[in-house]
């Protein structure tokens, strides 16, 4: 690798397309060379120009990366991120199941995560933060927002959570995730930019991960990424499992067996704890599912 290469930033992935922001803040469209696109948005990279566009030529090392894997395909979501935000809302009613994997995908990549729950406003959001109890006993921040109904509180209360990190929002559609970049983005069009908006003409514009800067200085970064149906975890193993579940971990070091699946053996930690009321029902049963799951062979 040549010294003499540009460094850049990957702010947008489309397909086969990126967009590479400079250390001064212009952005190229680039190609990686070779075949292989591997490079996700929030890569660091060495690239050089052709013309008006780019060859991404090298991808410097992750500090990590987060994604998502079912029986036939890896999907990255972004790399080098400091934290996820996982975005719920008091309607529509949010899937336990969904929440719980982006949880675990962000806890076995080493990336902190928190949960933000969304329209605070509305009469349902009793029921949302029921659910959400266990979640905040097990130790993740859970923070309750009105992004549309108290704009500047919501805003407020954000800033200071996501001030100089690199933050990647997570969510299901409708949940208020373009909200939530309007709010704290106002020029998100902009940062959009022609260049993407000329690679992405035909498509819906939110198909596609984007990084927007949240202030002049470029310091604090929120990337949104498409939606998705089905969070894979087969990057996982079954028995790693409890280790990646906070309220699981401490109860899975008391078992009788060392291989305990916590399903039927006795002397179990987990199914005490359970039968205890220290471990919530709907998270075991969030457990024996992805158990299953992951331990079933491959269908190839
Ligand atoms: N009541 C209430 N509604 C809100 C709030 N925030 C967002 N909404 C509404 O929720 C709906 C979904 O918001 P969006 O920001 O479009 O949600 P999204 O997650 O980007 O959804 P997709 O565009 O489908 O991916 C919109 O009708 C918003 O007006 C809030 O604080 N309270
Ligand atoms: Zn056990």
């Amino acid at each position: 690798m040549s010294a003499e290469l540009d460094v850049g930033l990957v702010v947008a992935g489309y397909g086969r397309h990126y967009v590479v922001e400079t250390p001064e803040g212009r952005r190229i469209i680039c190609h990686p060379r070779g075949k292989k696109s591997d490079c996700v948005v929030g890569d660091r990279v060495r690239w050089q120009p052709t013309g008006d566009e780019g060859v991404i030529e090298h991808v410097e090392p992750r500090r990590n990366l987060l994604f998502r894997q079912d029986e036939w395909k890896t999907k990255s979501f972004a790399a080098n991120l400091d934290q996820i935000l996982v975005m719920v809302a008091a309607e529509p009613v949010f899937s336990e199941s969904q929440l719980a994997r982006a949880l675990m995908a962000a806890e076995s990549a080493g990336i902190p995560a928190r949960i933000l729950l969304n329209k605070a406003d509305l009469p349902q959001i009793e029921a949302a933060r029921e659910r959400l109890k266990p979640y905040s006993a097990m130790g993740y921040d859970v923070r309750e927002v009105a992004l549309k109904a108290r704009p500047a509180e919501s805003r407020a209360a954000l800033f200071s959570l996501l001030q100089g990190q690199a933050t990647l929002v997570l969510g299901p559609s409708g949940t208020g995730k373009s909200t939530l970049i309007n709010l704290l983005a106002p020029d998100a069009r902009a940062q959009v930019g022609e260049i993407s908006q000329a690679l992405n003409s035909g498509k819906h514009t939110t198909t596609s991960t984007q990084w927007y800067w949240l202030d002049d200085t470029r310091s604090t970064g929120l990337i949104d990424s498409p939606g998705f149906q089905e969070f894979g975890l087969r990057q996982i193993s079954a028995q790693d499992l409890p280790r990646l579940m906070p309220d699981l971990a401490g109860p899975s070091q008391q078992c009788r067996f060392y291989n305990c699946t916590h399903l039927h053996e006795p002397g179990c930690g987990v199914r005490a704890a359970l039968e205890a009321g220290d471990v919530n029902e709907s998270r075991y049963r969030i457990y024996s599912e992805l158990f299953a799951e992951l331990s079933a062979p491959t269908r190839y």
